[in-house]
């Protein structure tokens, strides 16, 4: 069977998305794991799935799947993504959207330069997945890793994120430490371990290896995560600017409850139709 697809990039986090609002699609783990396979598929960091819903006040659902075909609550690259590929296919002429995902609803909002602005909805510091004792917010744990212990904030934005801090995210042992933090007992759901550089109050450089899909060139998610964790721990103040391999990711968090806003690029690459 031959599968429809479009290929987009948000700061350089790739996606394969399915347009399933005509008729329902499903892929196996091992279909998703072929078409995100970057030399026998198409490539990409997560496939996203775009659906119809009933729910009211809803515009659309999409589901997020990672590389590995595990399926996620939330991505903030895609939903930027998300948003340009309704508009752009032009199944809805609204520039602020309502959708459903695993972990709740966004309001997602394109704007005119071409940018997405997504309401990721307010962090979470000790989330039901990462079940650390302590319950206090924004707290830095120890992390005994195989040959050396970390400190991390522990984050959830919808889905778990370990940050920590580092000198310098280019030297930063990424290959060596994301595995071992993403599938640290201490996450049963596996996490997403990202390395923080802070440059200055409003600016960081950022690295993630992700749960599924090993390191990519940006995290939406993660850049939130980072943003929140520097901001509750005094070293930085919203807005804050990401810097990732990928591109430049804007993150607005007034603390607490608040909501954090997230601003970036969303592109189409190409189109085409693989075997499945
Ligand atoms: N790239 C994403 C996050 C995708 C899901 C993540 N790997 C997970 O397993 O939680 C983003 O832009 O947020």
């Amino acid at each position: 069977m031959k599968l429809r697809f479009t290929k987009m990039q948000g700061a350089g986090n790739d996606f394969v998305v399915i347009d399933a609002t005509q008729a329902p699609v499903h892929l196996s783990h091992t279909q998703i794991q072929h078409i995100a396979n970057r030399y026998f598929g198409v490539g990409c960091d997560q496939l996203l799935m775009v659906e119809t819903t009933d729910t009211p006040g809803i515009d659309f659902r999409y589901r997020i799947f990672n590389a590995d075909g595990s399926e996620v609550e939330q991505c903030g690259n895609g939903a930027r993504c998300f948003v340009r590929f309704v508009v752009d296919k032009g199944l809805t002429d609204k520039r602020e959207i309502r959708v459903e995902t695993a972990s709740g609803n966004l309001t997602l909002t394109l704007q005119d330069d071409g940018q997405v602005t997504v309401n990721m909805g307010a962090p979470r510091f000790a989330p039901a997945q990462i079940p650390f004792e302590a319950e206090a917010e924004a707290t830095a744990y120890e992390l005994p890793l195989e040959d050396d212990t970390v400190t991390i904030s522990a984050v959830s934005m919808g889905n778990p994120h370990a940050v920590m801090l580092v000198d310098n995210v280019h030297t930063a042992e990424v290959a060596l430490l994301g595995p071992q933090i993403e599938s640290h007992p201490r996450f049963p759901q596996r996490v997403n371990a990202g390395f923080m550089q802070v440059l200055n109050e409003h600016e960081i450089n950022l690295r993630v290896y992700e749960r599924g899909s090993g390191e990519t060139l940006a995290c939406g998610t993660g850049a939130c995560a980072a943003a929140v964790s520097g901001i509750q721990l005094g070293t930085l103040q919203s807005p804050v600017k990401v810097h990732t391999r990928g591109g430049i990711l804007t993150i607005s968090w007034n603390g607490s409850n608040s909501p954090v806003m997230m601003t970036g690029p969303a592109d189409i690459v190409f189109e085409g139709d693989i075997e499945i």
